[in-house]
């Protein structure tokens, strides 16, 4: 979900942009733990703290914090109509799957005037290995064979970094193979999940199967079957899990999370890597080689934990939006992996900090960081109890189909899942459809050492949860003259501005940046807001529509006047 966007060129200097504080480390495993207790240090706050911003002289406005809307930017100084007052850089961007391919460029979104020179990437024919599950070949779908990434010069391909673009296509490849789970299934499929041996014999194995598949070592994990029953206690029915309050439902969610990477590090620790073949030959397992094993692996999983549980189509091919999430995921995980690595060669040449001026795209903000967007208010319990509430609302009247069906399916292998997943909304379950066909993308491009010389990307559910549900609702969507969508992509600077419908600061985008300018005169310490789309609707129509797609009930001062009108 996106923040609508204007699209009026700049035509006045720039003043510096803000800087944010980062209230995040780098290490994503505690994020969650840390923005509650964030939160809850702002709540300690009194309001005439509250509304004074850090003094920042060269800068227009800053972040500060408003009891009743979170962090929000503040003017400095008074602000005069059609001053600049901002300017953001992306962090993660993703073009939308009906424009892959259709002369827009992938770096500053604009129309490529001159189709012949563009270019298009991958240069080289895919990868030739055969990425099918089970014994039938898939024939390539034609959206596999078709160009993924258009730049409109060498110029603009350098600037998004050529790395990363090669990096995006290699999994593009990945995320379209078929799924084909019929066939791994059968009696001579590779890969079934299995769940009956002792956990005591697998906490280790899965522990080393996620450090050798992983990059980072990860600490062995509590097995599901201890987790399962920890998030079932804590709620056990849909109706149980609307009620509880942001802490439980955390600790439910994290119990959920960590149970499904408990479920894929114990099940990667039975095909072992390659380089791990004693540890699978101790165990019996599904014939077939072991690439064919890793193959099956992850279509299986999503068998195993969706079939019959979710609603939402578990098909062979992931579609189109799920398409733009990984690619979205994938660009941001490459950044964070290059900020890590601090490999200045590898870097994009965009990220030079002498390098402010844009000579195509005008001034540049300050570059930001994972860091700075794992700062970005997370929407996951919001989004938690909206899914929740349109399943229950879907339910009622009818019969509760999911149960039946599930009652009557042949789920019961799923042992200590069933009841989990059961009481799960379908969009939560959507999520790991996402989640393991990332990982799955992920593992075949270790298994074919495909990385390089791009620097190799992980992700477990912890580093997932953070970028998913911060682009939710706070990605931008890229707009073109005439109003089409071309992209999101995620400013993390710019998601302080909250919504005002009466705004007094508006965005342009100048190619692939975002312009903050004035609209009137803003007084010191007056908050900047912009509005998330249409302002026109009256009261109770806008502020259906913010709840529905932002998640929150509208605090903004011309709904307080009018609301305030319609009690009289
Ligand atoms: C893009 S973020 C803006 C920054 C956010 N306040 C923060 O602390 O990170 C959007 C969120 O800000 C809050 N917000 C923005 N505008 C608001 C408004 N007019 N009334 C109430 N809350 C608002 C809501 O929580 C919303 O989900």
């Amino acid at each position: 979900m996106n923040l609508d966007l204007s699209l009026n060129p700049p035509s006045i200097p720039i003043s510096g942009p803000p800087t944010p504080s980062s209230l995040f480390d780098k290490d994503s495993s505690n994020l969650l733990e840390q923005q509650i207790h964030t939160l809850h240090l702002n709540d300690t706050h009194s309001s005439s703290e509250e509304l004074t911003a850090t003094p920042a002289p060269e800068n227009p406005i800053a972040v500060a914090f408003l009891p009743n809307k979170g962090r929000c930017y503040l003017a400095t100084r008074e602000i005069q109509p059609q001053e600049r007052i901002f300017v953001a850089e992306s962090f993660g961007t993703t073009m939308c799957d009906p424009w892959l391919d259709c002369g827009i460029c992938h770096d500053c979104w604009g129309r490529i005037p001159d189709r012949k020179a563009q270019i298009r990437l991958p240069r080289k024919p895919l990868s030739s290995t055969t990425l099918t599950v089970g014994t039938k070949k898939n024939p390539r779908s034609k959206k596999t064979e078709s160009t993924v990434m258009v730049f409109c010069n060498e110029t603009c391909l350098n600037r998004y970094g050529p790395l990363k673009a090669d990096l995006i296509c290699k999994v593009e490849e990945k995320i379209r193979r078929s799924w084909d789970i019929k066939q791994a299934a059968g009696p001579n499929g590779h890969w079934r999940v299995q769940t009956t041996i002792q956990p005591s014999t697998l906490i280790a194995g899965a522990g080393a199967a996620t450090a050798t598949l992983n990059s980072e070592a990860s600490a062995p994990a509590t097995h599901y079957s201890t987790l399962i029953p920890q998030a079932l206690a804590v709620a056990s029915t849909p109706l149980a899990l609307s009620k509880l309050q942001d802490q439980d439902l955390t600790l439910f969610l994290n119990c959920v999370w960590n149970a499904l990477d408990s479920l894929v590090a114990e099940q990667e620790s039975f095909i072992g890597t390659l380089q791990q073949q004693q540890q699978h030959e101790r165990l019996e397992i599904a014939s077939g080689v072991p690439d064919k094993r890793a193959e099956a692996l992850y279509p299986m999983l999503a068998k195993f934990l969706l079939e019959g549980n979710c609603k939402a189509t578990i098909g062979s091919k992931t579609s189109d939006d799920d398409c733009e999430t990984i690619r979205l995921l994938t660009d941001i995980l490459y950044r964070r992996q290059v900020e890590l690595d601090q490999e200045v060669a590898v870097h994009d040449t965009r990220e030079t900090a002498e390098d402010e001026q844009d000579q195509e795209h005008g001034p540049r903000g300050v570059q930001p960081t994972f860091a700075d967007l794992c700062s970005m208010q997370s929407n996951e319990l919001v989004l938690f109890r909206q899914q929740l509430q349109q399943d229950a609302d879907e339910r009622t009247g009818a019969e509760n189909e999911a149960d039946t069906h599930l009652k009557g399916s042949k789920q019961d292998r799923t042992g200590p899942w069933r009841e989990l997943l059961s009481i799960l909304p379908n969009h939560l379950l959507s999520c790991f459809y996402v989640y393991l066909r990332i990982r799955d993308a992920y593992l075949l491009l270790d298994i074919e050492s495909a990385w390089s010389p791009a620097p190799r990307l992980s992700i477990d559910s912890a580093l997932f949860r953070n970028i998913l549900y911060r682009e939710v609702a706070n990605s931008f969507g890229i707009r073109d003259s005439s109003d089409e969508l071309l992209a999101f992509a995620i400013f993390p600077r710019a998601s302080y501005f909250n919504h005002s419908c009466r705004p007094n600061v508006e965005k342009r985008r100048v190619g692939r940046h975002f312009e903050y300018w004035s609209t009137t005169t803003i007084g010191e310490n007056e908050e900047c807001c912009i509005s998330y789309g249409d302002i026109n609707p009256g009261r109770i129509e806008r502020q259906r529509r913010l709840e529905d797609m932002y998640f929150f009930r509208c605090n903004c001062l011309r709904c307080i006047e009018e609301e305030s009108v319609d009690n009289q």
